[in-house]
């Protein structure tokens, strides 16, 4: 007899898997989805499941603090994702009559956890009679120490806070035009933000929207589109993007009409960029390899350096949860040396833009600081900076440009972002 197919998993539990790896094995969830952990859910239900598991994520410290009241010990991790993950729900609009009953059926589900249930469904109920109230009058959940010590350091307590409130919002959806900014903005009734960014509150299944098939436009966060915007290049001119996938600054670059070649070191990364280039229209020459051994003389280098990404927490809580810091160390070794490699392939005359969308000055200010330094005759260019819609607050003393998720509160943020353009003699 052939075996019974599986059963195809609920959105809750999915999304209970998700947080359990993310709390348990440090796993983020763009990891656990890019090796199939959402697979064998319909579109709509894999959207319900991450969105469950990435508020659960962002509200962990609240409903821990509302879970604390009604328990006399800590149970185990597994059950405690249960209950943070109805609490979530209760105090979020959920039905509490059927989030109850799906936390007790989850507990039940496991061996391990079976005789739990009866905790679980007396706590629930009892959080659930003044979920909503309890929730509101938190503070907006603190990022872990590892991170907060040395944001605080930079930017000051009031900062700090005033950024985890963003995170706690999350993000809007924003969008770049592959040429008509007010067109694709009236096609999909979005914001038009005032650096040429698309901004939907609302948005929906993202292949569903209008212009999506015809490859008018990509997602980018607003401040991820503004590295590209400083690099300016024109017709005809050379240029690598030394760390391209998935590719959104590519798209900006050869929509500008640049003679583009992406290279990234992850194949499977690589095939994305593949994918939004066809989708798009647009083209670049895509290499595949180590940044560091890539040859060449470029008019300009766009380098997105791979790094802590924690200027993205809005759209990834599960990164200051899943992260310790412990690799960080390596990453800025590795941002220094690609630095240096790029600086080499610049032509006389050329032009660098190095990014991260890290919050943290060791990624950004440092390494720019650092290199100012390592070459004197390399030049700062604080006028790539004057962009509309940039606020020349945001420019930083070695003269780069530091985003934060705290700014633009009243449009929705943006992410944390750095950057800064270098020109050789
Ligand atoms: C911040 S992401 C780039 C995002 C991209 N610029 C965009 O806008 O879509 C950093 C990228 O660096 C790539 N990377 C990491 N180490 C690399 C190396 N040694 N050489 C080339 N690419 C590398 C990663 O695979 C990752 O895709």
């Amino acid at each position: 007899m052939p075996k019974p197919a599986r059963p195809v998993p609920t959105p809750r539990q999915t999304a209970l898997t998700l947080l359990n790896q993310v709390l348990v094995d440090g796993r983020l969830i763009s990891e656990q989805a890019a090796q199939g952990a959402l697979t064998r859910l319909d579109p709509a239900d894999r959207a319900r499941a991450q969105r469950l598991a990435l508020d659960t994520l962002r509200g962990m410290e609240r409903a821990d603090k509302l879970l604390a009241r009604h328990l006399k010990k800590n149970p185990p991790l597994a059950v405690r994702n249960i209950l943070r993950l109805a609490v979530m729900e209760l105090a979020t609009g959920g039905d509490a009559h059927g989030v109850v009953n799906e936390a007790v059926n989850l507990t039940a589900a496991n061996k391990r956890t079976q005789t739990m249930k009866g905790m679980v469904n007396a706590v629930l109920r009892k959080v659930a009679e003044t979920a909503a109230q309890d929730w509101a009058k938190q503070r907006a959940p603190r990022l872990p120490r590892w991170l907060r010590d040395p944001l605080v350091d930079g930017y000051g307590p009031e900062e700090v806070a005033r950024m985890e409130q963003a995170h706690f919002v999350g993000a809007p959806l924003d969008i770049t035009a592959k040429s008509d900014p007010q067109a694709v903005c009236d096609a999909l009734g979005g914001e038009l933000l005032p650096t040429g960014t698309i901004r939907l509150q609302d948005a929906g299944q993202v292949s569903a929207l209008p212009g999506f098939d015809a490859g008018d436009w990509w997602v980018q966060d607003a401040a991820a589109a503004l590295p590209a915007r400083v690099l300016n290049v024109q017709p005809g001119e050379t240029v690598l993007d030394m760390c391209a996938a998935p590719g959104g600054k590519t798209m900006q670059l050869s929509a500008a009409g640049a003679d583009v070649t992406a290279l990234d070191i992850s194949e499977n990364r690589m095939a994305r960029v593949q994918e939004n280039l066809t989708r798009t229209g647009l083209s670049a020459r895509l290499v595949t390899g180590d940044a560091l051994d890539h040859q060449g003389q470029y008019d300009a280098i766009l380098l997105d350096a791979p790094c802590s990404a924690t200027g993205t927490i809005r759209r990834h809580p599960d990164l200051p949860h899943a992260k310790d810091g412990a690799e960080f160390g390596a990453l800025i070794e590795l941002q220094a040396q690609m630095l240096a490699h790029a600086l080499s392939l610049l032509k006389p005359g050329g032009r660098l833009v190095y990014a991260t969308c890290s919050l943290l000055p060791d990624e950004g200010e440092c390494q720019v600081e650092d290199a100012l330094e390592l070459y004197p005759d390399l030049q700062i260019d604080r006028t790539a900076l004057d962009m509309p819609g940039v606020d020349p607050a945001w420019q930083t003393e070695e003269g780069g440009l530091r985003l934060l998720p705290s700014f633009w509160r009243k449009q929705g943020g943006m992410d944390g972002f750095y950057m800064a353009c270098l020109r050789k003699p």
